[in-house]
């Protein structure tokens, strides 16, 4: 190009610090073709949204706190300004987040913002998850990014375990100590793990730098890429999208990334941090100076975990104490049990995509949303599922529930215990009628229209109901959804009428089957052919 030509306008300055910056990373071509990227609305597709701002958030309250931690189980003696403490022998750790508290500025607030980022991150990703199961948004071609959720769920969960370990308060290093207990019942390398751990005995003078470094930078540093991961699949599959007039499996109605999502989401990022930042202004979240220093000897009454540690320590304390002992040896099942049992709960909803598509024999694709009336099953799998989740919450906090409610603590055991068999039972029968009677009703809308409470009376004395005919658009929506056919054995002889061997396994996928989409699993919906039919005969009945 000429610079001598004097005439020629010089291109104003945002273009030529854009061109410069794509001259060295070349983010013109990415930045259009993601820019007019569609996003469809919903408000359960602000769930994902909030996890991540939640995150961001932990983050940078996180940065904050290490610059005034101190990450060491050295004793010192604290001389600070919470006067009930001074002259308290304690670890420097207890003593710098005690520091935080009452002598940094604004270090309470951030504190408690981490604090209350952490319970909330933690439980929206469960709502998250949750949207995600009930509307089939997992099948293919998601798989993957749902298991990258799972991990970040799981590993969120053991990031807050080690954050809320850190300040070293007696709280923690009970909940240090239960951790220990636990890794001590594995068989044969229990004893070698904890050693390995603590760098010792219990507690030794090591887990606080230890936890330390996994907490700021392996876990978070692991979360990180998950994340990214996560999100780029969600850019790559496209959002899912409920159905509606105009919507296929091939395309996305929505609005566009830029300007609408982002104006969108920047407002939304700030409404998370501004509820979270007022929660955590007024309410009190780990008070260490009214606990005082972890000493091992000591425990705290009424002692809690963070509400998602509940589930596993629910499992502990409903178990039996039972024990085996041989060749001098013991097995403590009272706690190797539940140690067993916790991941299995938390799997048992990892690998659910994974089975469903094994029964349905299902390979499509699919980015239209199920309404969880129309999946029954998998409604009532994932209500069980919450079902034992909540059970298992309140054997976490049996000793709360016993001193808030005036109950014996014996019986919310044993209510626990065997609630952790039947209440998921009973929540998956009855969900699954509900499902099904919702199904029903859809079915009666959309062939008799809406009951409208206007009550006509006919020449010859009857009273009868006006129905009015739902609008096209609400037809659409209430009969998009596909229904499937059981899968079936197949003829017991080959096609030369030698005798088929069907193994057990296909038996079981073809009874489950069965269980997903037989009669009475499934209420059949309207035809076109029984509207036409209903709708000629009478506007009413
Ligand atoms: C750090 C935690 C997480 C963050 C920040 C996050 C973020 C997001 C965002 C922003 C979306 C798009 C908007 C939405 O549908 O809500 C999304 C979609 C998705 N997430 Fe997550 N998520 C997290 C955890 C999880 C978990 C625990 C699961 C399940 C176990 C999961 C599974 C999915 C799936 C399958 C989609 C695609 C949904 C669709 O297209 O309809 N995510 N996630
Ligand atoms: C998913 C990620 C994270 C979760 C769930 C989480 C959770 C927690 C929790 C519950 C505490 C106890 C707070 C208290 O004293 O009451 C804590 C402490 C702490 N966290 Fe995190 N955190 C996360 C990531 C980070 C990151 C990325 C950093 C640093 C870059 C960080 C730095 C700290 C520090 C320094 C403490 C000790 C100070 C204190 O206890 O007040 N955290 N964390």
């Amino acid at each position: 190009m000429s610079t001598s030509d004097n005439n020629q306008r010089k291109a104003p300055r945002g273009e030529r610090v854009a061109d410069w910056a794509d001259g060295r990373l070349g983010i013109y071509s990415l930045a259009k073709a993601n820019m007019r990227k569609i996003f469809p609305d919903h408000w359960s597709f602000m769930l994902g949204e909030i996890c991540l701002y939640s995150f961001i958030i932990i983050i940078l309250t996180g940065v904050y706190l290490t610059l005034f931690f101190h990450p060491s189980m050295n004793e010192v003696v604290y001389h600070g300004s919470y006067v009930p403490m001074q002259g308290v022998l304690m670890s420097e750790a207890f003593a710098s987040t005690l520091d935080i508290s009452f002598d940094v500025r604004g270090g309470l607030l951030i504190r408690q913002i981490h604090h209350w980022a952490a319970l909330i991150f933690v439980a929206g990703m469960i709502v998250h998850m949750m949207r995600v199961f009930f509307t089939g948004a997992f099948r293919k071609p998601r798989e993957v990014n749902w298991v990258f959720g799972f991990l970040l769920l799981v590993l969120g969960m053991f990031t807050g375990f080690t954050g809320y370990s850190l300040p070293d308060d007696l709280l923690s290093g009970t909940g240090v100590r239960f951790m220990q207990g636990a890794i001590l019942s594995v068989p044969v390398v229990g004893t070698y793990l904890s050693f390995f751990l603590f760098g010792g005995e219990f507690p030794g003078g090591d887990f606080v730098a230890r936890f330390y470094s996994v907490h700021i930078l392996l876990l978070p540093g692991i979360m990180m890429g998950l994340l990214v991961a996560h999100l780029i699949l969600v850019f790559y599959h496209k959002h899912t999208q409920f159905a509606g007039p105009g919507r296929t499996n091939n395309n996305v109605v929505g609005m566009p990334l830029l300007p609408v999502y982002m104006a969108k989401a920047g407002g939304f990022f700030f409404l998370v941090f501004g509820v979270i930042a007022a929660i955590a202004a007024i309410a009190s979240i780990n008070p260490i100076w009214a606990l005082g220093p972890y000493r091992p000897d000591h425990v705290s009454t009424g002692a809690q975990p963070d509400w998602y540690m509940g589930m596993p320590e629910g499992l502990i304390r409903a178990m039996p104490g039972w024990e085996i002992n041989l060749w001098g040896h013991t097995l403590v099942l009272g706690v190797f049990v539940p140690l067993v049992l916790f991941p299995l709960v938390l799997v048992s909803i990892a690998v659910w995509p994974f089975i469903e598509s094994w029964v349905t024999g299902d390979k499509r694709e699919h980015h239209i949303l199920d309404r969880p009336r129309n999946a029954p099953t998998r409604t009532a799998f994932g209500v069980a599922w919450i079902a034992e989740y909540i059970v298992l919450l309140i054997g976490g906090g049996n000793d709360m529930f016993a001193q808030y409610f005036h109950l014996s603590i014996n019986s919310i055991t044993w209510f626990v215990r065997i609630g952790f068999f039947v209440v998921p039972v009973l929540a998956f029968i009855v969900t699954k009628r509900i499902c099904l009677g919702l199904q029903r009703r859809d079915r009666d809308k959309v062939l008799h229209g809406r009951e409208t409470g206007i009550i006509k009376r006919l020449p010859h004395g009857e009273f009868v109901e006006v129905h009015e005919p739902l609008p096209q658009a609400s037809l659409h929506t209430l009969t998009a959804h596909e229904q499937y056919e059981p899968l079936e054995l197949g003829p017991a002889v080959d096609e030369n009428g030698v005798e088929r061997k069907v193994g057990r396994i296909e038996k079981l996928r073809v009874k489950l089957s069965k269980g997903f989409y037989a009669e009475g699993n499934q209420i059949p919906k309207a035809t076109v052919e029984e509207y036409r039919e209903i709708q000629a005969g009478h506007g009413h009945h």
